[in-house]
């Protein structure tokens, strides 16, 4: 039997991530912690969905969730039509590595490489060719607006630059998903406002469907939809 997967005129595209009632539970006993309750979400492709939250809410908890870092406790995640949670250890592996990019608070860049390099990194894990690899981290790094700064070592960045660069290697690869936790924490709030529309441009330019976390309130004026979490429990927002 053949579906047609055509969405309707004026429909809405499927959800790229979901999950449903996830829950992960942290330690036993009296040290037991309820991390994320029942948890069910989707984001899709070109939306922007951010999860605002109190510190310990369970947004990074959550993140890990769905972008394969760890398995819930219960409940499930898919990654389109694939269910992450059903997936072997390798193929989470192979779906993380080739559909989702990872935007981290405190950029997580590798000091001893170039700006470039390090927007290199998720094309050498895919085994793209040297000369295509070139060409698309010029491309990245123009879209971040660093082009003059490929040869710069993180060191030599200022943190609104450095999380351009981490931004470009997240989508270098054209991710389907982007999971980012708290991407502008570390930077000043003018820098945390430009970091953010430029993820929300590149975002809906490409089409990528992305989660982004933080407990800042300006942020959330960037969203296209917002989640708020409390104690490992979701709400819908009306912000
Ligand atoms: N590996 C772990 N072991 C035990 N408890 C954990 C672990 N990871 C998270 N927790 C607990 O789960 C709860 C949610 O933590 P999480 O880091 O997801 O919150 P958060 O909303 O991201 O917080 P923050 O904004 O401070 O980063 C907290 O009570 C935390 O202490």
């Amino acid at each position: 039997m053949t579906t047609d997967r055509t969405p309707a005129p004026g429909s809405r595209p499927d959800p790229v991530l979901r999950c449903a009632d996830v829950t992960r539970t942290f330690g036993r006993g009296d040290a037991r912690v309820h991390a994320l309750q029942g948890v069910t979400l989707g984001v899709r492709p070109g939306e922007l969905l951010v999860v605002r939250g109190p510190s310990g809410s369970g947004k990074t908890t959550l993140l890990h969730v769905l972008g394969g870092l760890d398995a819930p406790t219960a409940g499930r995640v898919w990654l389109g039509e694939r269910e992450l949670t059903a997936l072997p250890a390798d193929d989470v592996l192979a779906a993380r590595r080739d559909e989702i990019g990872y935007v981290f608070q405190a950029f997580g860049l590798v000091p001893v490489l170039s700006a470039a390099e390090n927007v290199e990194v998720p094309l050498r894990l895919r085994r793209v060719p040297p000369a295509e690899r070139a060409a698309r981290v010029a491309d990245a790094l123009e879209r971040v607006g660093l082009a003059g700064h490929a040869d710069q070592r993180p060191y030599e960045l200022s943190g609104g630059q450095q999380q351009r660069v981490g931004i470009a290697r997240a989508l270098v690869a054209a991710p389907r998903v982007l999971l980012a936790d708290e991407p502008t924490g570390q930077l000043d709030s003018a820098t945390g406002r430009r970091v953010m529309d430029l993820l929300r441009e590149l975002v809906h330019t490409a089409g990528t469907a992305a989660v982004v976390t933080t407990h800042d309130p300006e942020l959330v004026a960037r969203a296209d939809r917002v989640v708020d979490l409390h104690d490992g429990s979701l709400r819908t927002s009306d912000r």
